[in-house]
């Protein structure tokens, strides 16, 4: 089963009604499929539309055009509501509550029974232990995000969708965060994270959807947008003779000695090496080109059309 499903998704903002943001496409026929148990993070600029289909998948946003399914159901069904874990990006919480009652709060909301152990347990999870007692108006930014990740983690929700989840986390806590979402994600439960901290959606995800101006731009394998099975990075020792090695078409690569080629097998890696060598260059290290999400991202919205609205 497909944890998510949206085909043709389109958002017009407004109605027709005449006030600011009326007639505007925030989802411009969105096809995007998330299989089950995947950690999928959805990137792309301010205004690309991120939201908006965070809040279709949560059955806030009626779509104005095509199809949106969450867990095989319909997102207005109660259903599907109960499997999912949202951790939104603008947090409210009640200042004068604290931890202990906030998250009864919202376990008495999911319909789970009894739920003093669980509430407990989550807290201990995020590493809040130690704060049940305190109010919540005194917590720091990255409390209030542990707290926020620890509801949606209530009741063992079946998608998990997270709005910036690291958001105002020190260094130890993303850490933390990141062991929580691995042991979700044995227990089966599929991740759909929404980021701008592309570095931290790279360790985390396993399949990433570049959204812009409402339209998927590219989707697939972190490995397969990321990586190239057929560029390769070399680094020679100095001296090395650049002219020598633009000559037999290795390209200058970033950093002393690097340079690159592309190479469809391993005899033509192996040829490109071997003519390195005759002309006197020694090669001290070899690995696949690979690009962080930033270099993927700037060149998917350079080839795509870099307007991340619509
Ligand atoms: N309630 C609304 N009324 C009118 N226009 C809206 C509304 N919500 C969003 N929009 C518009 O829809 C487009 C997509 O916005 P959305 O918030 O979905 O983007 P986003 O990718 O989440 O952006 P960001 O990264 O800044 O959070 C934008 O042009 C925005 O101005």
């Amino acid at each position: 089963m497909l944890a998510i499903e949206a085909r043709g998704l389109r958002k017009t903002y407004g109605g027709g009604w005449p006030r600011r943001g009326a007639g505007r496409e925030a989802l411009a026929g969105l096809d995007l499929v998330v299989p089950e148990g995947a950690a999928f993070g959805l990137i792309g600029l301010n205004g690309a539309g991120k939201t908006t289909f965070i809040k279709s998948l949560l059955g806030v946003v009626r779509p104005s055009a095509g199809v949106v399914r969450v867990l095989g159901k319909d997102p207005e069904d109660p259903a599907a509501r109960a499997q999912i874990g949202y951790l939104p990006e603008r947090l409210f919480l009640p200042h004068a509550f604290t931890p202990v009652q906030f998250l009864s709060s919202v376990a008495r909301l999911k319909g789970l029974p009894r739920a003093d152990d669980e509430v407990r347990r989550q807290i201990g999870r995020v590493g809040l232990s130690g704060e049940e007692a305190r109010r919540i108006g005194g917590f720091s930014k990255g409390m209030r995000q542990r707290l926020g990740l620890a509801a949606a983690l209530l009741g063992g929700p079946m998608l998990l969708v997270l709005d910036e989840p690291t958001d105002g986390v020190d260094p130890l806590g993303r850490a933390e965060i990141r062991r929580i979402l691995a042991e979700e994600r044995a227990r089966g439960a599929t991740l759909f994270l929404n980021s701008h901290l592309l570095a931290e959606t790279e360790r985390v995800c396993d399949r990433i959807g570049i959204l812009s101006g409402g339209r998927l731009l590219r989707e697939g394998p972190i490995e397969a947008l990321c990586g190239s099975e057929t560029r390769y990075r070399l680094t020679f020792a100095p001296p090395v003779d650049a002219a020598a090695l633009l000559a037999l078409g290795f390209r200058a690569g970033e950093g002393e000695g690097v340079f690159v080629v592309d190479a469809p097998d391993p005899s033509a890696l192996n040829e490109y090496i071997d003519g390195a060598r005759r002309a006197g260059a020694r090669l001290v290290g070899l690995a696949h080109d690979v690009r962080d999400l930033e270099e993927v991202l700037a060149e998917a919205l350079g080839q795509g059309g870099g307007q991340g609205g619509a």
